[in-house]
C-alpha cells in the first residue's frame, strides 16, 4: 500500500550557532519517521557528481577486474554482484556493490592501475561523509542526554577496529525486463548501523520507507510504504538499529527498500552511495532504561547478522514445506 508522507528537511547551515534548533529538528525526525533529508551540509553538488562518476567508472570495469577484490564478509569490504539476500525476500537484490573501509582493508581496494583515482577520490568523499555524520551524531547525542562528543570517539576512523563504511551501489539497467514480485533492487530491510547517509542521482528514484517500527529486534513491518525522493545535492539520512538500541528504541530504525521499476517506467541504471556509520567494534552500547545491559558494537553486529541468517533459514524452510 502506498502512502504519501512528507519527510523533514534538516538544514545544517550555520551549524555552530544553530545547533540547538538543529538538534530539536533531528530529534523530531528521528523519533517519528527515522528518515529525513539533510541540506546545506557542506558537500557540494559538484563533489557528489564527481563521486558518482568515480563509482560509475568502477562499475563499468569488466567483472573479472572487479572480482579481484571480492566481498570479504568478516571485514565487510569488497565487491559483490547479485549476492545480497534479504530475509524479507529470500532472493538476491538486483544490484552490485563495492564496500570501502578505513582500516585493515588495504588489499581490498582496487589498484590504481585497474581503477585510476578511485581510492583517492573515494577516501576524500568518505572524509566529507564522516564530517557530516559527526555533526548529526553530535546533535543526536545531545538530544539523547549524552555529552555532545559522546558518539564521536565511538566512530573514530583512526582506530584499527573502526567499522565506518562507504558502499557504492549500482542497480543494473533492466530496460524491457519483468521480474517476479519477490525481486527487488534492494529488498526491505533495516540498517544495522547508527546512521546512514544516502546519495542518489537526480531522478533515479525508487527508495521507499515504511515508518512505524517499535523495537530494534523486530522483524514485523506494516504495509504503508512511502517514496522518498531527494533533490540533487540533498542527502537522505536514516536511523539504524544500533542507535535505536542505544536510545532505548526512541530513535526509529525503519524498514526501507528499493523497488524494481516496471516496463513503461524508467528502467535504466540507478546509482547510489551509502555511508554507514557503525560504532567501533570495541565501543560499548548501553541504553539508559529499556536496554541497560552493555554490549560491544562488534557483538551487536554479529547478533544482528545471526538474526538475519536465522530469519532467512526460516523463510527457506517455510518455502520448501509448501
Ligand atoms: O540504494 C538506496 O537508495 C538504498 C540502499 C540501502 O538501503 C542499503 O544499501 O542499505
Ligand atoms: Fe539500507
Amino acid at each position: 500500500m502506498a502512502q504519501e508522507r512528507t519527510f523533514m528537511k534538516i538544514d545544517l547551515s550555520d551549524y555552530d550557532n544553530r545547533k540547538d534548533e538543529i538538534t530539536r529538528d533531528l530529534m523530531t525526525a528521528s523519533t517519528e519517521q527515522g528518515f529525513f533529508y539533510v541540506v546545506n551540509h557542506g558537500i557540494s553538488v559538484q563533489q557528489i557528481r564527481t563521486m558518482f562518476q568515480t563509482s560509475h567508472d568502477f562499475f563499468a570495469l569488466p567483472d573479472e577486474i572487479k572480482a579481484k577484490t571480492p566481498m570479504d564478509k568478516t571485514r565487510n569490504a569488497g565487491w559483490e554482484k547479485l549476492a545480497q539476500i534479504r530475509p524479507s525476500t529470500g532472493v538476491a537484490d538486483l544490484k552490485e556493490s563495492v564496500q570501502l573501509g578505513w582500516q585493515n582493508v588495504d588489499d581490498l581496494w582496487p589498484t590504481q592501475e585497474d581503477a585510476p583515482g578511485f581510492k583517492t577520490q573515494s577516501l576524500h568523499f568518505m572524509e566529507q561523509c564522516q564530517d557530516v555524520s559527526m555533526k548529526i551524531l553530535s546533535c543526536l547525542a545531545i538530544g539523547l542526554g549524552f555529552e555532545e562528543d559522546f558518539f564521536l570517539s565511538k566512530h573514530d576512523v583512526t582506530q584499527p577496529d573502526c567499522q565506518q563504511t562507504l558502499r557504492c551501489l549500482h542497480y543494473h539497467d533492466i530496460t524491457g525486463k519483468t521480474f517476479p514480485p519477490e525481486y527487488w533492487r534492494a529488498g526491505a530491510h533495516t540498517d544495522f548501523d547508527t546512521l546512514t547517509l544516502l546519495f542518489q542521482k537526480p531522478g533515479e528514484n525508487g527508495l521507499e520507507v515504511c515508518p512505524g517500527r517499535e523495537a530494534s529486534t523486530d522483524f514485523a513491518v506494516g504495509d504503508a510504504w512511502s517514496p522518498i525522493n531527494p533533490g540533487e545535492g540533498e542527502i537522505v539520512c536514516n536511523i539504524g538499529d544500533m542507535i535505536m538500541r542505544w536510545s532505548d528504541d526512541r530513535l526509529k530504525s525503519n524498514f526501507h527498500r528499493v523497488r524494481t521499476p516496471k516496463v513503461g517506467e524508467y528502467q535504466g541504471p540507478r546509482y547510489s552511495l551509502a555511508y554507514f556509520n557503525q560504532a567501533n567494534k570495541s565501543a560499548i552500547i548501553q541504553g539508559k532504561s529499556k536496554y541497560p545491559e552493555a554490549i560491544t558494537a562488534g557483538q551487536f553486529l554479529q547478533d544482528a547478522m545471526e538474526r538475519n541468517y536465522k530469519a532467512l533459514q526460516a523463510l527457506k524452510a517455510a518455502a520448501s514445506a509448501e
